[in-house]
């Protein structure tokens, strides 16, 4: 079957990486309550580094207001640590956001660090994770999550899917690992293209002067072919990017205002 090309990305830039908190909240707020009255869950994968911090707005939104009940959170990509090291994603989105809010432990998937030895295993147990949230209930060849959040990093990468590496050419894997990173730690596990390109929304947070001389490659060049770049859900997936002033000072891709 083909589909319609992929959505162009919309792009919100704002005067600070402060003025990023409100509206990202809204957002997936929004994506929450969307997916709650479709089909009475929301599955999110979320990424670590400096996202997990932007995320802390929706502590401050009104009792009651998100229905953390509902929400299912895997990992966009997590570090082979154990949960309570300063590596881990796991630790990052517990203590700026998770830790904070009544969701129920069950509902966060973090890796099984009983098989922190062994790569091989650990992702294919994370794959299994998916495979039951996923595919029992919504019977696709790929999980469609509701909304999944990434950051970049200053070469370009996302998730944990590096310029050059031969990740970026995986096609049948939900779940990878590698043992290789460019970025410390080397030893990682990873959602993959098919997983991250059938969710139904991806935003990415991109904030300060770090980013700045990457961000116009992926958004005004993505045929280099940068692994943010390929970040291209199928239709009708939607790609938001929110970033602040300082990270996009040199981007010429258009701006779209936010409505809250
Ligand atoms: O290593 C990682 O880096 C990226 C970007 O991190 P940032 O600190 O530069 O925002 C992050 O999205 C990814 O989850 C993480 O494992």
């Amino acid at each position: 079957m083909s589909h319609p090309p992929p959505n162009a990305p919309i792009l919100y830039s704002f005067s600070s990486t402060e003025d990023i908190i409100t509206p990202l909240a809204d957002f997936v707020f929004k994506a929450q309550k969307e997916a709650i009255e479709k089909k009475g869950r929301f599955t999110l994968a979320i990424s670590g580094g400096s996202l997990p911090k932007q995320l802390r707005g929706l502590r401050d939104l009104p009792d009651g207001a998100v229905k953390w009940n509902k929400w299912q959170v895997f990992y966009a990509d997590e570090r082979v640590v154990p949960l309570d090291h300063d590596d881990s994603n796991h630790r990052l989105c517990m203590a700026e956001l998770f830790s904070h809010v009544p969701i129920p432990p069950n509902n966060i998937h973090s890796i099984d660090v009983s098989l922190l030895d062994d790569l091989e295993e650990l992702s294919d147990a994370y794959e299994k994770e998916l495979i039951h949230e996923f595919a029992q209930k919504d019977s696709a060849r790929f999980p469609v999550f509701d909304l999944i959040l990434l950051g970049i990093g200053p070469d370009g990468h996302t998730c944990s899917l590096f310029p050059g590496h031969e990740l970026l050419a995986e096609e049948d894997r939900w779940v990878a690992y590698i043992t290789d990173s460019p970025k410390p730690p080397l030893k990682r596990i990873t959602l993959t293209y098919p997983v991250v390109n059938h969710a139904q929304r991806v935003a990415f947070v991109a904030a300060g002067a770090g980013k700045v001389d990457i961000l116009p490659t992926i958004l005004d060049e993505p045929q280099q072919g940068l692994p943010a770049s390929r970040v291209k859900p199928v239709y009708p997936g939607q790609i938001h990017w929110f970033v602040d002033n300082a990270a996009a000072a040199k981007v010429q891709y258009p701006r779209t205002e936010y409505k809250l």
